[in-house]
């Protein structure tokens, strides 16, 4: 991870006598419009936009997000370093045959933004790309909206970025993409495509499905009474948000990830069938105890704080059921000018201690606040 605006300015500029780095966006949407805002302005970076459409090339440069843009593909892959497609799913495969068909720089990475790994990845692999070298890419942050004008500079920060080289990707070219990413503050992090796509089909197609399904339900039954709609509010809205994406974006997401959908889909009829179950044969108990299962585990979900950097210092501190427990260790925290950046409580139940997370910017704080709490008899680990 990178610490502050100096380091990146070290690390991108150019050296004397080296020509700018040109990098060539296809698709210049929420995420290509993103990435343009990371690199636009950055020292020896020239960002190109290319869209199909003329009129999105005039908008991409009246609205500043790149230094160039074009409706030709020739054009914009000429003489570009580093080719990003930022275009929907279903698209990338005929970007590459495309880009396979024209003379790029030697060198040249190709990489993408999309939100499934293997079929792309394997599209490329079955491709000769002219001497270019393809490397997948999936930013794990983004929003229900769409287009250039969503599009922000701080949408990565702090969030995982993952690539998806295979095992013959030469190391070279992900460290220069590496590079470039680190402009975005993101947390990069390799995985294999395959698994890449297990992993995000749980945790963000099937919550796509899930979001319509539900919305979609619950708008059958508004059809013959507006309050359903006019009371859906809480709960509802914050489950729901992800219903309102792009569905063209959507449909070739999950088309792409069919296969692993169509497993997920087959566990989350058996979640719904065992709540069935629990319902018909009254078992309050289970009920509680599947609240409290999946409590524990949310509780446990990483925080992603925009606008900051995550903390790398951290420590867990036992905290026995008191009133007034958490107060107490951040004041002996405070007395004792150590600086806490966060404090994150997570268990609290009768029948076990509290477990407390604190979080600390700097490695001297994280060492004194353990030295302080163990005095005071506190169980600390790490
Ligand atoms: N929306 C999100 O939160 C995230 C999306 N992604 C991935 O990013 C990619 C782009 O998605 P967004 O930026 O959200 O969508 P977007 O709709 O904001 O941007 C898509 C871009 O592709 C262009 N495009 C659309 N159809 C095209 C076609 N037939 N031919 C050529 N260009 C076309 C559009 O003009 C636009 O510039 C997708 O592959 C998606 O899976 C990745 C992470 C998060
Ligand atoms: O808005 C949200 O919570 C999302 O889930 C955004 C998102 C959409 C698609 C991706 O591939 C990654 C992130």
């Amino acid at each position: 991870m990178i610490e502050g605006k100096a380091v990146h300015e070290t690390l991108h500029t150019t050296p004397n006598g080296t020509a700018p780095l040109r990098i060539a966006i296809f698709g210049v949407g929420l995420i290509g419009g993103s990435l343009a805002l990371c690199w636009k302005g950055k020292p020896g970076l020239t960002i190109v936009g290319h869209s199909v459409n003329a009129a999105s090339v005039d908008k991409y440069l009246a609205l500043g997000v790149v230094d160039e843009a074009t409706t030709s593909i020739e054009v914009a892959a000429a003489g570009a370093d580093v080719i990003v497609l930022c275009v929907p799913v279903g698209m990338l495969d005929d970007y590459l045959k495309r880009l396979s068909e024209l003379p790029l720089k030697p060198g040249c990475i190709i990489t993408d933004v999309g939100s499934t790994k293997a079929s792309v990845v394997s599209c490329a692999e079955r491709l000769k790309l002219s001497g270019a070298v393809f490397i997948g890419g999936h930013p794990m942050a983004g929003s229900e909206r769409s287009g250039v004008e969503a599009a922000t500079p701080d949408l990565y920060e702090n969030a995982f970025y993952v690539l998806t080289p295979s095992p013959g990707t030469p190391p070279e070219a992900i460290e220069r993409l590496e590079e470039l990413l680190r402009w975005t503050r993101a947390n990069i992090v390799k995985i294999e495509a395959g698994l890449h796509d297990d992993i995000v089909g749980a945790i963000s197609h099937l919550p796509h499905i899930i979001a319509v399904a539900l919305v979609n339900q619950i708008a059958g039954y508004n059809e013959s009474n507006d309050l359903y709609r006019r009371l859906a509010a809480g709960g509802f809205r914050d489950i729901t948000r992800i219903a309102s994406s792009d569905p063209y974006i959507w449909r070739d997401i999950l088309l792409g990830n069919r296969d692993v959908l169509l497993k997920l889909l087959a566990d989350w009829r058996g979640e719904i069938a065992s709540f069935e179950r629990l319902l018909e044969e009254r078992e309050g108990a289970g009920i509680v105890e599947r609240f409290g299962s999946a409590g524990r585990f949310r509780d446990n979900l990483p925080e992603r704080r925009k606008g900051m950097i995550t903390s790398l210092h951290e420590c867990y501190v036992d905290v026995p059921d008191q009133p007034g427990i958490v107060g107490r260790i951040a004041t002996e925290l405070g007395q004792a000018r150590i600086n806490l950046s966060n404090l994150h409580i997570i268990e609290s139940r009768e029948d076990v201690p509290g477990v407390l997370r604190l979080s600390f910017r700097h490695g001297d704080d994280l060492e004194r606040a353990v030295e302080l709490l163990r005095s005071l008899q506190y169980s600390v680990y790490f």
